[in-house]
């Protein structure tokens, strides 16, 4: 772990690039650091170090999910990069499980394409508030199909109640930007601007006890395991307690750290690395939550309120009834679930239904928590839990 300290001196945030397959997120994304790094607030994260895992490569497509951090003149960002592809949407729900913003990227060229449109219905549904579009690619596309482009994400994004009208849409090229064109470099500078006003500095329940979804879990040779992702609420400092549920583990944090920088104490809406004392690696899996010792108890009933997507948004064509057994995506985690629809039994694609869920393991729940419901590798629906039974 590298000796220079994390030191907090703007408020964090943590956003990301979602959007159909090379619509040019990975791209857009090298060019931001490219821009902050020639302003000097941040390091140059080229193409190929943000589109990584070797799983990657090979296939030439985002799978996993690639943080990179920057600083605009008011603020550090935690930014993630969400993968495009279909098959790998429930990344994308992990991912976007923890963002205070997000940049849609659509292409000029092709414009809205079925994971534009997953991917906002997503957001929406995981508790993304605000959004910005990058309209990518604008150097090849011309002025009136881009104007199209623009009136039908603005459509898009009104339908899933993001005020369509008031979102920033910002004409950028990434890749331009990448080669260092003035006219596109200022159009990430614009972007960027838009970003910093645009999307507010969430609350953070930093009294609440401490709660952490785990995105990601890796070894350090001769430390020990390190769970990674974005504290949802409360304060760790290095020496305290915590249980791992999902695990049945308690543990102490003997270190913790924001990109390579050590830190003293994370808070709600850093994006952390947290090393755990004495957990093996294979104890410890994505979806599980670190947290305070007592503070939550899973549970694996709950009533929700769901909407069943319609086969126009990509999801079933026949109707589902009592005993469906889907995956939920709760937070960073994918458990299997029973659906029961009480009296109403049958619910259709286009449907908003109540129904009672029995999952497959207990996992933290309470009121207000949003997840999605996929079955087969697509979403078929959405939808917020009412109560914990
Ligand atoms: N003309 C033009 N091409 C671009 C631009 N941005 C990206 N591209 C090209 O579009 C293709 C896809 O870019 P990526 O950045 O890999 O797209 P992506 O959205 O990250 O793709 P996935 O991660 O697979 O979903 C590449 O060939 C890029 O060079 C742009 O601003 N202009
Ligand atoms: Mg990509």
């Amino acid at each position: 772990m590298s000796k220079t300290a994390y030191v907090r001196t703007k408020p964090h945030l943590n956003i990301g690039t979602m959007g159909h397959v090379d619509h040019g997120k990975t791209t857009l994304t090298a060019a931001i650091t490219k821009v902050l790094a020639d302003r000097g607030t941040g390091a140059f994260v080229p193409f190929d170090r943000i589109d990584r895992a070797p799983e990657e490569a090979a296939r030439g497509i985002t799978i996993n999910i690639a943080h990179v951090e920057y600083e605009t003149d008011t603020r550090h960002y935690a930014h993630v990069d969400m993968p495009g592809h279909a098959d790998y949407v429930k990344n994308m729900v992990t991912g976007a499980a923890q963002l205070d913003g997000a940049i849609l990227v659509v292409s000029a060229l092709d414009g809205i394409m079925p994971q534009t449109a997953e991917h906002v219905l997503l957001a929406r549904q995981v508790g993304v508030d605000h959004i910005v579009v990058a309209l990518n690619k604008a150097d090849a596309g011309d002025e009136e199909l881009t104007d199209l482009v623009e009136l039908e994400v603005r459509d898009l994004l009104t339908a899933h109640g993001y005020g369509g009208d008031s979102v920033p849409v910002v004409r950028v090229s990434g890749l331009k930007a990448l080669e260092g064109d003035p006219r596109w470099t200022a159009s990430i500078e614009a972007l960027l601007d838009a970003v910093d006003t645009y999307v507010p500095m969430p609350e953070r329940y930093l009294d609440a006890p401490f709660l952490l979804p785990v995105e990601n879990v890796l070894t350090i040779t001769g430390r020990g395991t390190v769970v990674t992702g974005a504290v949802e609420r409360g304060v760790v400092r290095v020496g305290d307690k915590v249980e791992v549920l999902g695990a049945s583990v308690e543990t102490v944090v003997t270190g913790l750290e924001t990109f390579g920088k050590p830190m003293e104490e994370a808070q709600a809406g850093d994006n952390v690395a947290l090393l755990l004392r004495g957990v093996p690696r294979d104890a410890v899996r994505r979806g599980h939550v670190v947290a305070a010792p007592g503070s939550v108890v899973p549970s694996r009933r709950f009533t929700a309120q769901v909407y069943v997507l319609s086969a126009r948004e990509g999801g079933r064509t026949t109707a589902v009834s009592t005993g469906y057994r889907p995956q939920f995506y709760i937070r960073t985690a994918d458990v299997v679930g029973v659906v029961d629809l009480g009296e109403v039994a049958v619910a259709r694609p286009g449907d908003t239904v109540v129904m009672t869920v029995e999952l497959g393991r207990d996992v933290p729940l309470e009121a207000g928590l949003g997840f999605a419901i996929r079955e087969g590798g697509r979403t078929v629906g959405a939808g917020t839990v009412t109560a914990v039974v």
